[in-house]
């Protein structure tokens, strides 16, 4: 490893916020930014919802009960919660504290309830990307496509997709993922944009005293 990129390690990592109506691909596109990119960790949430067949405890979400949750958000343990289709969810606060001090960027699959919340508490290192889908019929059309979700379910998330789609214009970033290669090249060129951002890169003033001092 060069000086020059020792120097750019000393950042704070950032907190990448994704959020759409359920099926744009939140999930999909976090596993494969994840995939890509070996300095970004993942928020593993809190959810009393039950797993999905093949969801594993740990890795897509900690399955809690609701006295476990309200015990965690007595205690403050969350960065935020929230009530999504009738189950509650949350971000454990240790986990990202650490990860950020530690110089990783975190992402974060929430709604917008979760996202408002993170705006009031650390908006300096949060980046806020919104990503829609083509068109409702894809959108409906991907939930059942997924299969992990009765009629019932996929009925529930339909209805409320245009409640989280009237928050849109609350982000720095929206993106429609119509085709999945192109919706992830823009995802990274978010991303490697952000992390370029003058107030993110403290080691310039260093660096830049050193080049005209002539070092
Ligand atoms: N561009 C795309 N084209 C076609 N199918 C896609 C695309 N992106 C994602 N999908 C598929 O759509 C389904 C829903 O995607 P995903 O689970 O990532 O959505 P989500 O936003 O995380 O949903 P939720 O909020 O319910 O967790 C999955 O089966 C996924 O493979
Ligand atoms: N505010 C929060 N929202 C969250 C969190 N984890 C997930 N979510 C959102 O819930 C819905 C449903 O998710 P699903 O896995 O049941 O399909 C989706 O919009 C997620 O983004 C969280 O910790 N806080």
């Amino acid at each position: 490893m060069s000086n020059l990129d020792t120097l750019k390690d000393q950042r704070r990592g950032l907190m990448i916020v994704l959020s759409s109506p359920s099926g744009a691909g939140k999930t999909t596109m976090t596993r494969r930014l994840l995939a890509q990119d070996p300095q970004i960790a993942m928020s593993v949430s809190v959810t009393t919802r039950s797993p999905r067949p093949g969801e594993r405890d740990g890795e897509d979400y900690y399955f809690i009960t609701k006295d476990k949750f309200a015990a965690l958000e007595a205690e403050d343990e969350l960065l935020e919660h929230a009530r999504v289709f009738d189950n509650y969810y949350g971000t454990p606060r240790e986990p990202v504290e650490e990860a950020l001090a530690d110089g990783k960027d975190i992402v974060f699959d929430i709604d917008w309830q979760g996202a408002q919340q993170l705006t009031e508490a650390a908006a300096d290192d949060l980046v806020k990307i919104f990503i829609l889908p083509p068109n409702m019929r894809e959108l409906e059309q991907r939930l059942r496509t997924r299969a992990q979700d009765s009629d019932d379910v996929i009925a529930k998330r339909m209805n409320k997709s245009e409640n989280e789609i009237s928050h849109w214009a609350e982000y720095d970033y929206v993106l429609v993922n119509e085709n999945i290669d192109r919706a992830m090249g823009e995802l990274l060129s978010i991303v490697t944009a952000e992390r370029m951002r003058r107030k993110r890169q403290p080691w310039l003033s260093g660096f830049v005293k050193g080049l005209i001092e002539g070092q």
